[in-house]
């Protein structure tokens, strides 16, 4: 039997500054559709963005909002686990417009780069923009603020640089089985996402009652042959009481949940969705460390 390149997985935290390119940098790097997860919805906690297959390497990259000029309260609240996210990624690649280079957001990020203990790599994109001197000059005086493992020079709309970037994250990656049945790559970001939205309406409806204490599964994701979705979410919650919160009376509030994440689904799945919502009692959700990891958050210890 032929001896095969043991697997690799794991995840890349990707920052970067709005307008950066992330959506047009992944695209080019997982090759499907992900720019779906779109500027309207500013989630707070790590999501993953796309999946990309090198070989044997499953490159998962996740996205940490919020990082970035945290502007709503809960946003605020969460830029710390915005930041346990990218601590607890593999590789941290900070992604930088060459043409705008380091502005004041940015360099807030460069001072808390170094606290992070993974290996970093720099992403230069839009080099199709500035000229050569330049760009190897910004390269330079990055490299001499931050210990990057990498520097890599993009163009994400022409795809310069795209396969080399992609090749030497995979190596990056530690060696472990993949994090993702390959059926489910392609939707495993809409998945997340569609989760992200539906709790994301419960925290608009129930913050008061509810703070941080329900999260919310996508079970099924079907395509129907009339073009339309069927999705099922679970929400899960602590107690008995919440999960009657959570329904309302006679239902109200699932209802208005339901509807209102449904049509936020619809677009980003560009699809006529079939939202249904099943909630359910998890005990003693909150001492499980494996739930917080989902989440982005860190597991508070002692
Ligand atoms: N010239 C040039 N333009 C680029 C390049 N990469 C991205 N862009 C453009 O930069 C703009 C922002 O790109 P997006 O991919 O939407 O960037 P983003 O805002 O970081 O993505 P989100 O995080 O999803 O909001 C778009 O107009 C892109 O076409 C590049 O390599 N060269």
């Amino acid at each position: 039997m032929a001896e095969e390149a043991p697997t690799r997985a794991g995840f890349v935290a990707l920052i970067g500054a709005p307008n950066a390119g992330k959506s047009t940098l992944l695209n080019a790097l997982v090759g499907s559709k992900v720019s779906i997860v779109s500027r309207k919805v500013q989630t707070t906690r790590t999501l993953v963005r796309g999946i990309a297959m090198e070989g044997s390497a499953q490159i998962v990259f996740v996205d940490t909002p919020g990082i970035f000029k945290p502007k709503r309260r809960l946003d605020r609240a969460m830029v710390t686990s915005a930041w346990g996210g990218a601590g607890d990624a593999d590789v941290v690649a900070l992604l930088l417009d060459v043409r705008k280079g380091v502005d004041e957001e940015t360099d807030a990020i460069l001072e808390k780069l170094p606290e992070l203990k993974q290996p970093k790599v720099l992403i230069l994109n839009k080099i199709d923009l500035i000229e050569r001197s330049k760009l190897l000059e910004l390269a330079a005086s990055l490299n001499a603020r931050i210990g990057f493992a990498h520097t890599f020079m993009v163009s994400a709309l022409n795809g310069d640089g795209i396969d080399r970037l992609r090749a030497e994250l995979a190596k990056m990656m530690p060696e472990g089985p993949w994090l993702y049945p390959e059926d489910q790559i392609s939707d495993a970001p809409l998945r997340m996402l569609a989760a992200e939205i539906t709790r994301e309406k419960i925290y608009e409806r129930l913050h008061e009652e509810l703070p941080y204490q329900s999260t919310v599964e996508t079970d099924q994701w079907q395509q129907r042959p009339d073009g339309s979705v069927r999705i099922e979410q679970t929400i899960f919650v602590e107690r008995d009481s919440q999960r009657k919160i959570v329904l309302g009376k006679g239902g109200q509030t699932i209802k208005a949940i339901g509807q209102a994440a449904r049509r936020e689904i619809a677009e980003i799945a560009e699809a006529p969705v079939h939202l249904f919502l099943y909630v359910k009692v998890r005990e003693n959700w909150g001492d499980d460390p494996e739930r917080y990891r989902e989440m982005g958050l860190e597991f508070p210890k002692g």
